[in-house]
């Protein structure tokens, strides 16, 4: 059992949820009590009543009692049902905290998390893990608590009323069931494991394959990845197939053991009640009480294997729930840029594929545009991750203002740098919310941004201007268009920093030139740092800095 990956967000989540959730769980469990306890008074009194039929004539105050006995049926039947819509309603606020918490840990996750799951499957791990969790509370409220508590009833009554040893073969039969359940639940599970796998394979194919959707269909691939979709599919069936047969087999051994446990108790109690130690009411309710016995084992028994289930359903969410995530700064240095410098001092990376940046010595400073330049491979954009912390310098180490950058957080660097990535993602909605992007509002920063990116006068153009919906990732923009957005992004806070990554490689040579010159205008307040492959834009004054590839 990976007690250590599941044990975390188990108690993360279930924590909160109790907090949240805990007076409709009260109501909820009391309601279950009381209707398990009605379930098993229901059947006692009638085995009582029925006797007392055969002992004295039906009176007015027997027939007032058994109009009692049926309103106890009605309570129980009415106490279950409501408990059931109570247990939907406390999934529905598991679901609210276990997404949210989940949300809250996706975003402190590390850029490599990003590289190596796309979204459609971390959704259908998240799913996964809401129905895991959502069953293992629903089966303990619905299933375990009432289980138990009429087990233990109907025990204490078959104790009482019957004798010892048939109450006795009623708790070895339900421990054999159990056992029996819990073995074939272990048994079962490497079946469970891999058809799970399989279907999350499946989940990370499909948004692979959504992401590159237009380029399968022009390099006619369709055929080719329904194919391969089909075969992952099959794997998850067999999985499920392996799984549903495995526990098939173990039918038997159950059958076996209610068989057994019926004969050796009738085989006991038919003699006494011939023999007049036991009445006709003792057989009935011994026979009530056993059927309902074994209801509550059952329900024992479903939820230990739905909780086997719901683990390895749990599995994907809790290794993502896991996964490294940002590395928080002890006793981060507070930030206050006076020049904006920012200096690389024999900065080197290596990714685990050995490739990456050794090396990389140099100062930016205001007052011009420094440029960084270099082969493609060199390790430009390596750099620029290194600057935006998505990951540290293996070697050397970057400063601002004479500050490593290693001990400023990262709240406090996002604050004074901005950036415009070589793939610019935009969200699906507006222009004004993809440029201000959640930070306080200001119209007249928004337009002066946008003048500054050269895109004012095309997004004025557009009937509904700044309220223009994008699409998804931006893609109802030109590539040009786009570029400049995110530039407008970059500017609309007066970042202290700003880096742009080719982030004028999709424009014209006028326009690129027009958005250079903005910058180049502000470039005694603003740290700018651009990559780029054209040297063409550089103008005499800037600084250019060339990136050697590691040889190493
Ligand atoms: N996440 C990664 N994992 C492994 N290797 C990587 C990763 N990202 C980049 N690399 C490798 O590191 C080297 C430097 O990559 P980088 O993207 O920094 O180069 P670049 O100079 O920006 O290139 P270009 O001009 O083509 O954009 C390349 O050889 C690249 O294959």
């Amino acid at each position: 059992m990976d007690i250590k990956l599941i044990a975390p967000p188990l108690k993360h989540i279930l924590s909160r949820y109790l907090r949240d959730a805990w007076l409709i769980l009260t109501i909820v469990t009391l309601t279950m009590a009381l209707g398990a306890v009605s379930a098993i008074a229901a059947p006692y009194l009638f085995s009582r009543l029925i006797d007392q039929i055969e002992a004295s004539p039906v009176g007015t105050w027997l027939v007032a009692a058994f109009m009692a006995y049926a309103i106890l049926m009605g309570l129980s039947f009415a106490f279950q049902r409501a408990a059931g819509f109570l247990t939907f309603m406390t999934s529905e606020s598991l679901n609210f905290v276990t997404a949210t918490s989940f949300f809250e840990r996706l975003i402190d996750k590390s850029s490599d998390f990003f590289l190596d799951h796309n979204p459609t499957e971390i959704q259908s791990a998240e799913a996964k893990g809401e129905e895991a969790l959502n069953i293992v509370v629903q089966f303990a409220l619905a299933a375990l608590l009432p289980a138990s508590v009429q087990v233990l009833l109907s025990l204490v009554l078959l104790g009482n009323v019957l004798s010892l040893d048939i109450a006795l073969i009623v708790v070895v039969y339900g421990i054999s069931y159990i056992a029996l359940v819990y073995y074939a639940s272990k048994v079962t599970r490497k079946h469970l494991d891999a058809a799970i796998e399989a279907s999350q394979d499946s989940s990370k194919f499909i948004g692979n394959a959504i992401g590159a959707m237009d380029t399968l269909r022009q390099f006619n691939s369709s055929v080719w990845m329904t194919g391969q979709f089909a075969n992952r599919q099959s794997a998850a069936l067999k999985g499920w197939q392996r799984y549903a047969m495995a526990h098939v087999n173990f039918t038997i051994l159950f059958g076996l053991s209610l068989t057994l446990q019926f004969a050796v108790t009738l085989w006991l109690l038919v003699p006494r009640v011939a023999a007049g130690e036991l009445t006709i009411g003792d057989l009935v309710l011994f026979n009530t009480l056993l059927l309902q016995l074994n209801m509550p084992f059952q329900m024992l028994g479903q939820a230990i294997q739905q909780i086997a289930q719901s683990y390895s359903r749990f599995l994907p969410f809790a290794r993502m729930w896991q996964a490294p995530e940002h590395e928080t700064i002890e006793n981060p240095v507070s930030l206050t840029l006076e020049n904006g410098q920012v200096r690389f001092r024999n900065v080197g990376f290596r990714y685990a594929n050995g490739r990456g940046v050794q090396d990389a010595d140099f100062t930016a400073d205001r007052g011009a545009i420094t440029y960084i330049t270099g082969d493609t491979g060199a390790g430009k954009s390596t750099l620029f991750k290194l600057l935006l912390k998505s990951m540290q310098p293996q070697t050397g180490r970057i400063e601002v203002d004479g500050i490593d950058l290693g001990k400023i957080s990262r709240k406090d660097w996002f604050t004074a740098v901005a950036a415009v990535p070589q793939d610019i993602v935009l969200l699906n909605d507006t222009l004004a919310t993809n440029i201000v992007l959640g930070r306080p509002f200001d119209h007249a920063r928004m337009r002066r941004a946008a003048t500054r990116a050269a895109i004012l006068d095309f997004i004025d153009g557009l009937d509904e201007g700044f309220d223009t919906v994008v699409g998804e990732r931006g893609l109802k923009l030109s590539g040009g268009e786009r570029q400049r957005i995110a530039i407008a992004r970059a500017l609309y806070a007066d970042p202290a920093i700003v880096l742009l990554d080719e982030a004028s490689s999709a424009l014209d040579a006028e326009t690129e030139k027009d958005i250079m010159d903005q910058l180049r205008r502000i470039c005694d307040q603003v740290t700018i740092i651009a990559i780029t492959h054209r040297l063409s834009v550089i103008a005499p004054n800037d600084n250019v800095v060339h990136i050697a590839p590691d040889m190493s």
